[in-house]
């Protein structure tokens, strides 16, 4: 199902972002959970064929928002509960001047929020889509007088690729990074490149602000952090894609996440203030130019 805004359909919606020439972006309002970025036709995010739809658990896969806590949480479900709560449309899809196309979505407290984590806040999302680009900004607001909050937050962003074992992650080199897969060790990655031929799951410190996915010898995917210090990559591998229920056994092949966020450190938030972050995605291919940032933490 399709909506315009402003959204008054039943929780389970999409919004579609259409800058033309087949490329698309769309929005699960479930989460506000991109499901699908299309550049010219051709898919750039991974959704599994296994994905439940329920309005209950998260999708598995495309970009589910990790909020306010990364991983198992105590208090609530793994990964914080924005990625299973529904999302209004706040404003859009408008056409931006240069053609981009605009939409923010948004989410605040409610009874089931704060049954978990008694917490006033509201949650805007601004996703721009570009002829090769896709831009996302979130902003975390404190509406209270007087009480602080503490949270996390990630962009889960499942990118698909054609065979992981062929691709590549740059910009990561000389991070410290914790290794969930062994008990959280820290270590520091040397490699100039980050290649995935087992399960993977690490959060890589205050890495730089940009980031490659080096899908192929013609096709790579930029990203750049803004605000965001931390890069999660993870990749299931054969074991732990057999013990998922909303996950193919061989989907791993077929994707990696590269996840930008605010994860190693939480983010302390005073009453009547916003945290802002984001990141840019960008489809190169080996024709295009790339115009590198300064070297450097963001
Ligand atoms: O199955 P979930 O809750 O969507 O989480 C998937 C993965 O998400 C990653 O971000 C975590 O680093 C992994 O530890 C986790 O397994």
């Amino acid at each position: 199902m399709s909506c315009v805004a402003p959204c008054t359909c039943p929780p389970h919606c999409t919004v579609t972002l259409d800058r033309g020439l087949n490329t698309i972006c769309i929005v699960d309002l479930h989460g506000a959970t991109i499901v699908s970025w299309k550049v010219n036709d051709e898919e750039q995010l991974f959704v599994s064929q296994n994905a439940v739809y329920d309005c209950k658990k998260a999708i598995r896969g495309g970009v589910p928002i990790v909020f306010p806590h990364f991983g198992p949480w105590p208090l609530g479900p793994r990964h914080g509960f924005a990625r299973i709560i529904t999302w209004k449309v706040e404003k859009g899809p408008v056409k931006r001047d240069n053609g981009d196309i605009e939409a923010v979505f948004s989410v605040t407290d409610q009874d089931r929020t704060k049954s978990l984590w008694n917490f006033a806040f509201k949650l805007t999302y601004t996703l721009v889509l570009g002829e090769k680009t896709l831009q996302f900004k979130i902003a975390v607001h404190n509406p209270s007088k007087n009480k602080e909050f503490t949270f996390n937050l990630l962009l889960h962003t499942y990118f698909k690729v054609q065979n992981v074992q062929q691709c590549s992650i740059s910009g990561l080199k000389g991070c410290i990074f914790r290794d969930d897969t062994k008990n959280g060790i820290k270590s520091k990655e040397n490699r100039e490149t980050v290649t995935i031929t087992e399960f993977v799951d690490r959060v890589y410190e205050d890495a730089p602000a940009q980031q490659f996915l080096i899908k192929s010898q013609l096709s790579k995917i930029r990203i750049q952090k803004l605000n965001f210090p931390d890069t999660v990559v993870w990749n299931p591998w054969i074991e732990n894609s057999k013990a998922m229920d909303d996950f193919g056994d061989e989907e791993y092949l077929q994707m990696v996440c590269v996840e930008s966020g605010h994860v190693s450190e939480p983010v302390i938030l005073r009453p009547s203030i916003t945290f802002e972050a984001g990141q840019i995605l960008e489809l190169l291919k080996s024709e295009d130019q790339i115009t590198l940032l300064p070297v450097g933490k963001q």
